[in-house]
């Protein structure tokens, strides 16, 4: 079957072809008779390595992933440290700033504003409506730390599709990559003949609303076994969408929820590392964020469970976590604040504002510093430092994305802390040999935990997304190191082991859910530990 999907902005352009199912076989005669499937593997990688450049990496994986995509996948799964750094962070960023200018086919569903009244025959225009499971929605309003791209967001969502096929078995046919049209407010785009999206500035507040509610209710209807992944999505939005649709329907946003758990995780793990050194309680410990938007109070909200599972009260885990925005330390006596940054705003300083990084470090004095703030560099040498004046193990992770974004290097970081540092990044950086032994850099991204979460998710045909099961899906994945892994210092499991972990993490999700009450497959609800895992792993698909 192929349906022609003709986007809006594609008016007077030729009509375009989605091919939704794999090529048949061709018939004998119409391959080279030498045609290997174990030589072509070679050939494919060898086609990939030969390019330089990150960006020509992506459209040869784009183009390989449409024209095969089960070698597409093969190759993934057997090379993952290779290629996520490719079809995801840091690489993906790239894509999207040239979206429009490298396009060649569409790859998912764009709903745009104009739609509104009439959004569920755009959807209906999906042709594999039965095999939805899941969908990444963005809006393109924040994407990685680059801030509005639009329409040129659609990478995103593609790429962590990819991962979900990659990373946890889901059917690429089940899975619905979607870019949300409202307009942008990125000038060059909008004066770039060649931009894909609406050629105005973006719509907000009652009208966007009503357009999110209208689209949340069709996807339903329509696919209604379909999980939902908000990305990306401005600060404000992200907040306001999550909590008006949580408990209607089966959604979560990765930004909030699978950031505050994959940095919760690593964490876990970091603190077990530094405690060790410092005979500290992991209960001690104080968290400074620089950066409190989506993610930084996302990870922040996740912490808290990190401090009441060890035994604080809510109160006293709350006054674990001190966060620094753009003017500075959040406290109350400050002014106005926006709703997200209220809970955490410390009450108990009454001090002059304080601006400087340096300067907060000194007052808190905290023993782990994470970066969600988009801002390059902002963990100076200075800043490494100091931390590691205060810690014999200090936890820094830089964790903004591309990698250029990052609040410093891994280098930077190993070089100014003598080796010591605990150290997880968004973006992937290499290990480093530092007085002759190798460092390995955690990635702190969440692409260990959405694609188990989301198939414990689908398996369970869970109602709702629970914090419970967003909890247990980080405390998983701490768990998922194995004594090897422990040994090498590493705060997260190696990516090559992406599958085992995400079996682990749907177990995991999945009997969370069960104890919530949201299941809706009950029959495994009889399965045993073993059982359950065995089942996950015999519906995962493979290449
Ligand atoms: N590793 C991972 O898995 C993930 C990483 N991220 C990354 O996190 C970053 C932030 O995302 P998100 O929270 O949604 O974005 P936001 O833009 O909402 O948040 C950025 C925060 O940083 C603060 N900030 C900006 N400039 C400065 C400055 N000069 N000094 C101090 N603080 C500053 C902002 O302050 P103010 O509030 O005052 O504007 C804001 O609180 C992105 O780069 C994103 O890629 C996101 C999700 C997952
Ligand atoms: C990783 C991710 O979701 C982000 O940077 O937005
Ligand atoms: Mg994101």
């Amino acid at each position: 079957m192929t349906i022609i999907l003709t986007p809006y902005w594609a008016d007077g352009v030729q009509k375009l072809r989605m091919a939704p199912q794999p090529p048949p076989k061709p018939k004998y005669g119409l391959t080279p008779p030498a045609l290997d499937e174990s030589v072509h593997v070679v050939r494919c990688l060898n086609q990939l390595r030969s390019k330089d450049e990150g960006i020509e990496k992506y459209i040869y994986l784009s183009a390989l992933k449409e024209q095969d995509s089960s070698m597409f996948y093969k190759l993934c799964l057997e090379n993952m440290s290779e290629f996520t750094p490719i079809i995801y962070t840091p690489t993906v960023g790239d894509a999207c700033l040239q979206y429009s200018h490298i396009w060649r086919r569409p790859e998912g569903l764009f709903v745009s504003i104009k739609d509104k009244g009439n959004i569920r025959s755009v959807i209906r225009n999906w042709p594999r409506i039965d095999e939805a499971r899941i969908s990444v929605v963005t809006d393109g309003s924040r994407i990685l730390g680059l801030g509005d791209l639009g329409v040129n967001g659609m990478p995103i969502p593609v790429g962590k599709l990819s991962l979900y096929t990659a990373g946890a078995g889901i059917r690429p046919s089940s899975s619905i990559p979607i870019c949300l049209d409202f307009g942008t407010n990125n000038q060059k785009f909008l004066d770039d003949p060649l931009y894909l999206g609406l050629r105005q500035k973006r719509v907000t507040g009652q009208e966007m609303t009503e357009f999110m509610d209208e689209f949340m209710h069709e996807m339903t209807v329509a696919f209604p076994k379909l999980l939902v992944q908000f990305e990306d999505f401005s600060t404000d939005n992200a907040f306001l969408y999550l909590e008006r649709y949580r408990h209607k329907y089966p959604v979560f946003n990765d930004d909030i929820q699978g950031t505050g758990a994959v940095v919760l995780s690593g964490l876990i793990n970091a603190a077990r590392l530094s405690s060790a050194a410092s005979g500290q309680p992991i209960t001690s410990h104080r968290i400074l964020f620089f950066g409190a938007g989506s993610a930084g109070v996302g990870v922040a909200t996740q912490l808290m469970s990190f401090f009441t599972l060890n035994g604080l009260s809510q109160q006293e885990a709350r006054e674990r976590i001190w966060l620094i925005d753009s003017q500075g330390l959040v406290f109350d006596g400050r002014g106005p604040l926006p709703e997200h940054k209220k809970f955490f705003s410390r009450k108990d300083y009454e001090g002059p504002p304080i601006t400087d990084i340096l300067d907060v470090i000194e007052y808190v004095k905290p023993t782990a510093l994470l970066g969600l703030s988009t801002v390059t560099g902002a963990f100076s040498p200075d800043v490494i430092r100091a931390m590691a004046a205060l810690n014999p193990r200090p936890i820094i992770f830089p964790l903004s994305n591309p990698v250029r974004l990052s609040e410093c290097s891994f280098e930077d970081a190993v070089e100014h802390t003598h080796g010591q540092v605990l150290f997880a990044s968004g973006s992937p950086f290499p290990p480093l040999e530092y007085d002759g032994v190798t460092l390995y850099p955690g990635q702190g991204n969440n692409m260990y935990i959405f694609p188990g979460l989301g198939l414990g998710s689908i398996l369970a045909r869970v109602t709702s997304v629970t914090d419970s099961m967003v909890e247990a899906s980080s405390i998983g994945l701490a768990n998922a190191l194995t004594e090897e892994e422990h040994a090498m210092g590493l705060l997260y499991p190696r990516v090559e082991r992406i599958r085992e972990i995400s079996a682990h993490i749907a177990k995991e999700v999945i009997r969370a859910a069960q104890k919530a009450g949201v299941d809706r497959s009950t029959d495994l609800r009889r399965m045993n530990d073993v059982e359950l895992v065995k089942f996950v792993n015999s519906k995962m698909w493979n290449p």
